[in-house]
This record gives structure tokens, C-alpha cells and sequence, in this order.
């Protein structure tokens, strides 16, 4: 039995599924998850000693690639002073003022420990502020797993078939409207119809829980317009984009000004870590500033913030989105070369350090489109790719990630083992 079979064994056995969070699982692919012992630039290492070269980096936050040693050190230092106040700490107000320095819209921010826990309050102040009780959301985004998103959900919910979930009690669950991501007169007629009772609009300005689907041209702007028609607060979810599809996130780059932002992943830098803030009006509500609760015994853990500021600072280095875009165009246009050498249906999408691919002939700009996709051949080439010592995510339905330490030959590398996966799966 190898060490990856062995631990498994043991996991499965204590833990739900085996796993920490269901994605992780390779439910959806088939087969059983390894196990990394370690991380290193663009490479993992299960504990059988395979190397991988990872187009997941941690479900996002490893932009800088694993282990970097800005990072390692920021972290050490911080380690020094303590693990955790409890008291208000510098690093919190730098986090702060970085934040808002580098995303215009966020005036006031609030740290928490998750992204989940960002989606969670952004509501909760669209809710308080406006005193209504409704939101939307779009089919195929995941904002993580709170009640009121496991609706129509993306990610691990879309993967196993479950994107409404037990638990959510009904009455809760009708308060979320659900919309098709990219369709302008559906999302009209939602608000003609109900638009004086919704509180917020969340959405994943470039969808990463359901693959990677772009905008359409105009379609973020017509969300900004009517929701400042109906008094709706817009929220973007930009724990995936926030810092990797442009160093000001999605919005910078669409040049669309949402009230509320919710983060995590590359903030964090690695460690457990969130934050929403937006329009000072509403931040302000927020306890103690104002009477909207939120809470949290480890909110702006001191390590956590030294780790976030610390990748934070490396995606500001000069040139760094243009070289991480470079890395995923070459990426993607390799891909769909050994596609179309193979003769196999397929197509990508890519924005910044984020990519999808899909067994599709057809450019993938919709929910019903990704979900149109062909889901065995997917598992195939996951695998494929896998035995070759390419890790991608294990499911059809997530984003890839790129990141700077990805170096030409490991593109280069990649690209040959898709040539030999789709050519053996074709
Ligand atoms: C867009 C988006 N929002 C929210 C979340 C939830 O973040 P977390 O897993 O840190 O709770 C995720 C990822 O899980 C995400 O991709
Ligand atoms: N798609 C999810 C977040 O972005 C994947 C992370 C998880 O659910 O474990």
C-alpha cells in the first residue's frame, strides 16, 4: 500500500469523506486524493515523493507560488512577537490602508478568517442598511457556504450535485433570488419584479466556481446601473479575482465601482484569512461603529496579516499581473493548440492569473454552456495529466490558477503532456 492509499484509509475513516473540504476529494473525477508533504514555487510533493507541477496553488492563494520566502519570513518574524493579541496590532491598519489604497472602491474594511465569513457579513450590512431581506446571486457562483448561497451554488455544491443543500432551512432559502450569469434582460426583469425588496446583489465578476466565465461586454455595468436604480447594494466577490486578475481585482479592470467588496485567498498569503469593505456610509454601520454585528476572537491574527501583507507586496512589484497574464496566455494557447492537434472539442477562457478550460467546441460564456461541457473527457485528461505529474483542479467546475513562480518549461512541459493526454484520450 502506498502512503497516499494508507492515509487516505485512515482519513476516510475519521473525516467527513476523508477531507477537510469536498472538492479536495477527486469525487468528481474518481480515484483518491493525494496527500502533500510539501510545496514549493509552481511544485507539490505527495508523500510518496510524485511531483507535481500545481495549477491550483491552494485554490488561489499561492499567486506568488508555494513557499515564498518573502512570505516565509514575514510569517517567521510575526512568530517572534506572538501567535495571537487579542488587542488591536499595527498590521491590522496596514492591512487596512493597503486595501483601500490599492482597491478605490473599499473605504472601511473589516478582517475575518475566511472568505465565507466575508460573503457572510457583506450581507448581513446589504441587509441592515437597507432594511430589506432579499439578495440575489447567480447560478454556478459560490460564495462560499453560508445559508443564504447555497442556492443554485458553484465549486464542490456544482461538482457533487448538490448547489441547494440540507440544512438551509427553506424560509431562508427563498430570501435568495438566483439569476443566469451574463443574461441582461433576465436580470432587468428580476428587478422591474422585485427590485424594491432586494438588499444586495452578489456576484463573482469573473466566475470562478463554475469553471472561468468571462463578462460580457457591458453586462457588469448593467448589474452597477440597476442596482443603483433600485437601491440594491452591489456586491463583487472578488475572493477569487481580488489581486490576481488585476492588481485592483476585477472591478479595475471592468472599471465598474461596486459598494461592497468581499476578499481572501491572496490577502492571506496562505493563511486562514477575509475581509469585505466598500463605501465608508456603509462600513460604518458595522459594530462598534455602528449596531450591524460582526465578531471574531482571531479577526487580523497578527501572523495572518504579516503573511497578507507580505504577498501583497510581491503582487505590487512592477510588471507582475502583465508577466502572470503572459504565463497563462502561453498556458492556454498551448492547451488549445494540442486540442485541435488531437481533433477533441475544447475550448479556454483567461483573464489575468485565472483560466478555464472546457471539453467544448463552443466559447464558454454561460452556466448552461460550462455545464454543456463534456464532463467524462475531463475526467480523462484530469488524470491523464495527473499520471504526466500535472496537477489540475479536480473537477470541471473550478478555475485554474497561475502563478509567477511557473516558469516557461514548466508551461512548456505541461503543454507536452496534454499533447500525449489528449492524443491518448481522443
Ligand atoms: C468567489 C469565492 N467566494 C467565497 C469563497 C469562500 O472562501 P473560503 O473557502 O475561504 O471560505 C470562495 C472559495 O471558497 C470563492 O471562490
Ligand atoms: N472553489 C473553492 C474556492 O474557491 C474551492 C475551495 C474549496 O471549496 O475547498
Amino acid at each position: 500500500m502506498t502512503r497516499n492509499a494508507d492515509l487516505f484509509a485512515r482519513a476516510r475513516h475519521r473525516l467527513p469523506g476523508g477531507v477537510n473540504s469536498p472538492v479536495r476529494a477527486f469525487r468528481s473525477v474518481g480515484g483518491e486524493p493525494f496527500f502533500t508533504a510539501r510545496a514549493e514555487g509552481p511544485y507539490l510533493w505527495d508523500v510518496d515523493g510524485q511531483r507535481y507541477i500545481d495549477y491550483v496553488g491552494s485554490w488561489g492563494p499561492m499567486i506568488a507560488g508555494h513557499n515564498h520566502p518573502a512570505i516565509r519570513e514575514a510569517v517567521a518574524r510575526a512568530i517572534g512577537n506572538g501567535l495571537s493579541f487579542g488587542t488591536p496590532c499595527e498590521a491590522e491598519v496596514t492591512m487596512a490602508e493597503t486595501i483601500c489604497r490599492l482597491v478605490p472602491s473599499v473605504e472601511v474594511v473589516r478582517m475575518v478568517n475566511s472568505g465565507t465569513e466575508a460573503t457572510m457579513s457583506a450581507i448581513r450590512v446589504a441587509r441592515g442598511a437597507t432594511g430589506r431581506s432579499r439578495i440575489v446571486k447567480f447560478e454556478g457562483c459560490y460564495h462560499g457556504h453560508g445559508d443564504a448561497f447555497l442556492v443554485k451554488a458553484g465549486s464542490g455544491a456544482l461538482t457533487f450535485g448538490l448547489p441547494d443543500s440540507p440544512g438551509v432551512p427553506k424560509p431562508l432559502a427563498d430570501l435568495t433570488l438566483t439569476l443566469p450569469f451574463n443574461d441582461f434582460e433576465a436580470a432587468t426583469t428580476l428587478f422591474e419584479r422585485h427590485g424594491d425588496e432586494i438588499a444586495g446583489l452578489i456576484v463573482e465578476p469573473v466566475v470562478g466556481n463554475a469553471n472561468c466565465i468571462l463578462p460580457r461586454d457591458g453586462y457588469l455595468q448593467h448589474l452597477r446601473e440597476l442596482c443603483t436604480r433600485y437601491g440594491t447594494i452591489l456586491i463583487f466577490d472578488e475572493v477569487m479575482t481580488g489581486f490576481r486578475v488585476a492588481l485592483g481585482g476585477a472591478q479595475e479592470r471592468f472599471g465598474i465601482r461596486p459598494d461592497l467588496t468581499t476578499f481572501g485567498k491572496v490577502i492571506g498569503g496562505g493563511m486562514p484569512v477575509g475581509a469585505y469593505g466598500g463605501r465608508r456610509d456603509l462600513m460604518e454601520q458595522v459594530a462598534p461603529a455602528g449596531p450591524i454585528y460582526q465578531a471574531g476572537t482571531l479577526s487580523g491574527n497578527p501572523v495572518a496579516m504579516a503573511a497578507g501583507l507580505a504577498s501583497l507586496a510581491l503582487v505590487q512589484e512592477p510588471g507582475f499581473h502583465a508577466r502572470l497574464e503572459a504565463k497563462t496566455i502561453a498556458l492556454t494557447d498551448g492547451l488549445q493548440a494540442a486540442a485541435d492537434e488531437a481533433g477533441l472539442p475544447f475550448s479556454t477562457t483567461r483573464i489575468g492569473g485565472m483560466f478555464g478550460l472546457y471539453f467544448n467546441r463552443d466559447h464558454v460564456d454561460s452556466y448552461a454552456k460550462a455545464m454543456a461541457s463534456d464532463a467524462a473527457m475531463f475526467k480523462r485528461f484530469f488524470h491523464g495529466m495527473l499520471a504526466r505529474g500535472v496537477y489540475l483542479a479536480p473537477s470541471a467546475f473550478e478555475a485554474g490558477f497561475m502563478s509567477i513562480a511557473h516558469a516557461d518549461a514548466d508551461i512548456s512541459a505541461t503543454i507536452d503532456a496534454a499533447r500525449e493526454t489528449m492524443r491518448e484520450i481522443g
